[in-house]
Parts: structure tokens; C-alpha cells; sequence
């Protein structure tokens, strides 16, 4: 393992975004719980069950693009929606619809909460770059630039594919290893010379099935076991602790 606690034959460091370089996961998961409680409550009643920010979030959300989040949590409660199309407006019961009254919310959020940057996570990626590792920022985010652009972090990475270049590539989102893959492949290594650092269970499942050289957990919340259970190699609480911050 190298002073960086990698791998020796690691050439390039791939990272997720919310939850892993900005503390932006808990703001996605609590504009989540807005809209479905605001969707399931019109639907079934004051006697609705609840959207759990952290069980629900993390099984059907959590890491996924925003489309399949709403598909993949209303389908957990036997709901199926039509596709609807983007410019549906924000009360639309539609896959859609839905996502555009999350996206409005977490946007709100953004403006009067900001964006915080995990410190540990910031020089863990200028020590690696330090050394000679390329890096990219992978999230199913279509707000990833915007994000990325207000801590000033664009800079450290040599690669972007989010959500925007997902679509525009037709890429499959995390759980399917494809972001990643195509992040290695525009770095110009092979997914055994990468390292994938998510804190989302679909992520580590990106990170298990692409066969990268190691899969680094990130524990934000308390799930050491799933993290393991999903693909990872190791599990840390903070970036700080794989080495570099010296
Ligand atoms: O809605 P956005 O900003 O395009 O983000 C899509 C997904 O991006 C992921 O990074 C988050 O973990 C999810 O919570 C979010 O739903």
C-alpha cells in the first residue's frame, strides 16, 4: 500500500461528490423527504407512511440519477408513475414532475443553506494529485458543476462525468458501473488502475461490478456493514484517515 493508503499500481482516484467531497447528501436526502411525504400525503391521506430519510434514502436513492430515484423508491411502495416529460411543472404526477418539485427544493436549499466542502476529503485529493494521480468527480448529480463551483473545487479534477454528461452520453447511472467506467477510460486507465471513493450503496455496487482496483467506502452515516456488504475494500469515516494530510 502506498503512503496514501492505496494500492501500489493505483494511477487514478474517482470520487463521488455528495456525501463523499461536499456534505450535500443529508440536503439531497432531506429535499427528497419533502417531496415524496408532499406526494404520498396527497395521494393516501394524512395516514401515509413517511419516506425515511435515512433507510429509504439509502436502499432506493441515494447515488442513483434523480429520475431513477423517484422510480426505484415509488416502486418500493407499489407506485408506478408515467415518464412524464422534463419541462413538466413541479406538482405533475409524473416521474418527471416529481423530480422537477425535489430538484426546485434542493436548489432552495443550496441558495440559503450553501455548500460545505469535507475538508479531509479536499486534501486527500491535492495530496493524490500531488503524487501524480489523475482524478475525476463522478455523481449522478446534474448539479454537480454548479456544486462544484461554489467551493471553488473544480479545479481538482481532471475529468467530470455527472449527470448532465451522463445524458448526454446515454449512460446508465449508478448502481451500473458505467459513470465510473467512462471516467477511467477519459483518464486513460483501466478500471483495475482506479480507485472509486463513494459513500452510497448503489455507488459500491458501481464500483464491485466495474471491477476497479479498489473501493473505498466512506461512511457518513453509520453504515459500516452495508458498505462492506455492497463491494468495499475498505471503509473510512474521513479521507483523512487512508493518509496525505501529513
Ligand atoms: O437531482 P440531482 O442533483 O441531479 O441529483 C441526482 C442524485 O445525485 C446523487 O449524487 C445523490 O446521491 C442523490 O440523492 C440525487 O438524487
Amino acid at each position: 500500500m502506498t503512503q496514501l493508503g492505496l494500492p501500489e499500481d493505483i494511477q487514478a482516484c474517482l470520487f463521488d461528490l455528495d456525501g463523499v467531497v461536499t456534505r450535500t447528501a443529508v440536503v439531497h436526502a432531506a429535499a427528497w423527504k419533502e417531496t415524496f411525504d408532499a406526494f404520498l400525503r396527497e395521494r393516501e391521506g394524512d395516514g401515509f407512511r413517511p419516506f425515511d430519510a435515512v433507510a429509504d434514502y439509502d436502499e432506493y436513492v441515494d447515488g442513483r440519477p434523480r429520475a431513477d430515484g423517484v422510480r426505484t423508491f415509488l416502486a418500493s411502495r407499489g407506485i408506478e408513475l408515467p415518464e412524464g416529460s422534463p419541462d413538466d411543472p413541479p406538482d405533475a404526477p409524473t416521474v418527471n414532475g416529481v423530480g422537477n418539485r425535489k430538484n426546485v427544493l434542493l436548489l432552495e436549499k443550496i441558495r440559503t443553506q450553501g455548500v460545505e466542502a469535507y475538508e479531509g476529503t479536499l486534501r486527500y485529493i491535492e495530496a493524490v494529485r500531488a503524487q501524480g494521480l489523475r482524478t475525476a468527480i463522478v455523481s449522478s448529480s446534474a448539479n454537480t458543476r454548479d456544486v462544484l463551483h461554489s467551493i471553488g473545487a473544480e479545479p481538482l479534477f481532471d475529468v467530470r462525468i455527472d449527470g448532465v454528461v451522463a445524458a448526454e452520453r446515454g449512460l446508465p447511472g449508478k448502481p451500473h458501473p458505467d459513470t465510473f467506467l467512462a471516467a477511467a477510460q477519459d483518464l486513460g486507465v483501466e478500471p483495475k488502475q482506479a480507485a472509486v471513493f463513494e459513500d452510497a450503496l448503489a455507488g459500491m455496487d458501481a464500483g464491485r461490478s466495474g471491477h476497479f482496483g479498489y473501493v473505498v467506502g466512506v461512511d457518513r452515516v453509520g453504515q459500516t456493514e452495508a458498505l462492506y456488504a455492497h463491494g468495499a475494500d475498505v471503509v473510512v469515516r474521513d479521507l483523512a484517515e487512508l493518509g496525505g494530510g501529513k
